[in-house]
């Protein structure tokens, strides 16, 4: 949801309560976000060496480039967000802080060394999505969005890394029938995937094992993708009567050429970690035997950058084609609102859960 003119005002106000001063480098951050948002881009005379303070504060705001106001307002909104929470809650985890296992019920959620680690914890069911878990880790990036880590990971527990969508969400049909769970399940997927694009740190994805639908579809909103040689990436939506979600439809072209792109999204091709990495979908592949080792010495070593720094990248790199992305995810999550009552997808459906499909 986008910030609006109030919830901008809201943010102004509460900047001036804070209890605690988040230090300079976070008031620059607030002043370049205000400026962008109520006045554009920065195009005041560059002031003096010698003039410390103003210069600063202008080099902060001109760093903005042409991020557009609605953005800038977003961000400001967030930011004093995350100070508040950060200064209200008692509770905060801090990094070293082993927290949520008991809150949630198909994931484990760590947090320590800087790094907030989101693990799939279903994996007799290969991690499979049910919808109480799409509702949990919307949770609990929204709390490490929150929290005192640099980079946030995903990963899955077992042998799998997730097997996208549990099919099973289909049968658990409401009062208001097949349509009514086709039109909620729209909007759920529509929040779901709105988390990732609009997630402000950087977010890594640690692949132990094979990526189904779903779980694969999102790696594009991710801003590293580690891969064991295991594991598998595979989006099998004509197979089952669907079409792509999590913006592939658009990252995927973008990221390894449209002709690609048909061939996993519309033709199901499963690729290995190699051929993934080599289109562009995957940072790097390790040898499953070192895969964890390595994978977790290289993200110690980043978590301990300047968080501002990074966050602040990856804005600049993100931040031109948030509203894009969002248009996309509303587009997919209608299309297949559709597609859930088509018969190709129903029939696709029973013959899994009656067991005479697999993919
Ligand atoms: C109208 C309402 C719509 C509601 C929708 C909500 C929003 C959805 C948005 C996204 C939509 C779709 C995107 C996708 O993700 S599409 C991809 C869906 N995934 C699959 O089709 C994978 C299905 N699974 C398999 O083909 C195989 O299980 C496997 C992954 C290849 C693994 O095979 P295996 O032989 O190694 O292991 P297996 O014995 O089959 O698995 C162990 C048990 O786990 C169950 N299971 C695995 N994956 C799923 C799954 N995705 N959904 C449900 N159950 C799954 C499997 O059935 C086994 O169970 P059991 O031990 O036999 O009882």
């Amino acid at each position: 949801m986008r910030a609006s003119q109030e919830d901008f005002e809201s943010a102004m106000n509460q900047v001036k309560l804070l209890k605690k001063d988040p230090g300079n480098e976070v008031k620059l951050r607030l002043y370049a976000l205000y400026k962008q948002a109520t006045e554009g881009p920065c195009n005041m005379p560059k002031p003096g060496v010698f003039d410390f303070i103003n210069k600063a504060k202008w080099d902060a705001w001109n760093a903005l480039g042409s991020l557009p106001k609605e953005t800038a307002r977003q961000n400001y909104v967030d930011l004093v967000s995350s100070l508040t929470s950060s200064s209200e809650s008692s509770t905060q985890v801090k990094p070293g802080a082993d927290r949520g296992q008991q809150e949630y019920e198909n994931l484990v959620v760590t947090s320590e060394d800087g790094i907030t680690k989101i693990m799939f914890n279903r994996p007799t069911r290969k991690n499979a999505i049910s919808t109480q878990m799409y509702q949990e880790i919307m949770l609990a990036l929204k709390a490490a969005s929150k929290d005192d880590s640099t980079i946030t990971v995903v990963t899955g527990n077992g042998d799998y890394y997730c097997s996208g969508n549990d099919l099973a969400n289909f049968t658990d049909i409401p009062p208001g029938g097949v349509e009514e769970k086709a039109k909620q399940s729209a909007i759920m997927l529509r929040d779901f995937v709105g988390t990732f694009i609009d997630f402000p740190k950087p977010l890594v994805a640690v692949v132990n094992g094979p990526a189904v639908g779903i779980s694969v579809t999102i790696l594009g909103l991710f801003d590293a993708v580690y891969a064991s040689d295991r594991a598998t990436f595979h989006t099998p939506f004509s197979h089952l009567g669907l079409s792509p979600e999590g913006c592939a439809s658009y990252t995927f072209p973008k990221i390894m050429g449209p002709a690609k792109a048909t061939e996993m999204l519309i033709f199901g091709k499963k690729l290995t970690a190699g051929e993934a990495c080599a289109q562009g979908l995957v940072t790097e592949v390790f040898p499953d035997s070192t895969f964890q080792k390595e994978v977790w010495t290289r993200l110690k070593a980043y978590s301990k950058l300047p968080p501002n720094s990074m966050r602040i990248s990856k804005q600049v790199i993100r931040n031109m084609e948030k509203e894009k992305l969002h248009a996309v995810n509303a587009e997919e999550s209608s299309v297949l609102q559709e597609r859930w009552l088509s018969d190709e997808c129903i029939n696709a459906t029973m013959n899994f859960l009656s067991k005479k499909a697999k993919l």
